[in-house]
């Protein structure tokens, strides 16, 4: 997997991951949204640059022109709930997508800080030879990206696949680069060294899907 650290350069960026991570920022739920969305717009151009591109005649009123345009299919699945502000963000740049969309949540089994992954629903289009964008503000333990692609592998095999967070964990990311294919691509914003015990990016920012869209009850 090639890892494409886009935070580790200084740039605008910074200021809507510092925005998502300040605590009195983050709490007004419609600013933390807006900053996932730009977040995504950031990391979608940047992923742009490597997606394949073919000279398409476009007519001005005075001429015509070549423009390298891209050709390649996209899907944008996100995982829900917390990637919904994030494929917003992605569809406003590839506003010709086709869309996909995966559930995945904690279940907490009752034992200690455990819990396992379920995922529940999952609507997609044919994935076959398409170039899939998998997106996720978090990429904690890693295990929401492995049971989002599980649960999307019977949908087809994408010629490219494109995974975006906006934060991901040292050992989450190892983890994903362990189970993805070795020519897909991870396009991240921000990058922590740990994990808690309850599997939370520190210092991360918190629950994405909480600070998206309020507190949920456990189940
Ligand atoms: O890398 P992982 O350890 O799998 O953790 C990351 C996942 O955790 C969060 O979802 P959560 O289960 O809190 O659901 P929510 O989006 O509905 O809040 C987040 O949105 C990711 O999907
Ligand atoms: O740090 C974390 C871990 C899982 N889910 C989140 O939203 N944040």
């Amino acid at each position: 997997m090639q890892i494409h650290h886009i935070g580790a350069q200084a740039s605008l960026l910074n200021r809507f991951i510092a925005e998502a991570r300040d605590i009195k920022i983050q709490s007004d739920r419609m600013r933390f949204r807006t900053n996932i969305q730009r977040i995504a717009h950031i990391l979608g151009y940047e992923l742009s640059k490597a997606l394949s591109y073919r000279n398409t005649t476009v007519t001005t009123p005075l001429g015509e022109k070549e423009i390298p345009l891209i050709q390649n299919k996209v899907v944008i699945c996100s995982i829900l709930r917390a990637g919904i502000a994030f494929h917003n963000g992605l569809l406003d740049y590839f506003d010709g997508a086709e869309n996909a969309f995966v559930s995945a949540y904690r279940h907490h089994t009752g034992h200690g800080d455990d819990f396992e992954i379920l995922v529940e629903y999952l609507s997609s289009p044919s994935l076959q030879g398409k170039t899939l964008l998998l997106a996720d503000p978090m990429l904690a333990t890693g295990r929401s990206f492995m049971a989002a692609y599980d649960a999307l592998k019977k949908m087809g095999t994408p010629s490219e696949i494109h995974l975006l967070a906006v934060v991901g964990s040292t050992p989450g990311i190892a983890a994903v680069e362990a189970y993805f294919p070795e020519d897909s691509h991870l396009w991240i914003a921000a990058m922590d060294d740990r994990l808690n015990e309850k599997g939370y990016i520190i210092p991360g920012l918190g629950d994405a899907g909480d600070l998206a869209y309020g507190p949920k009850l456990q189940h």
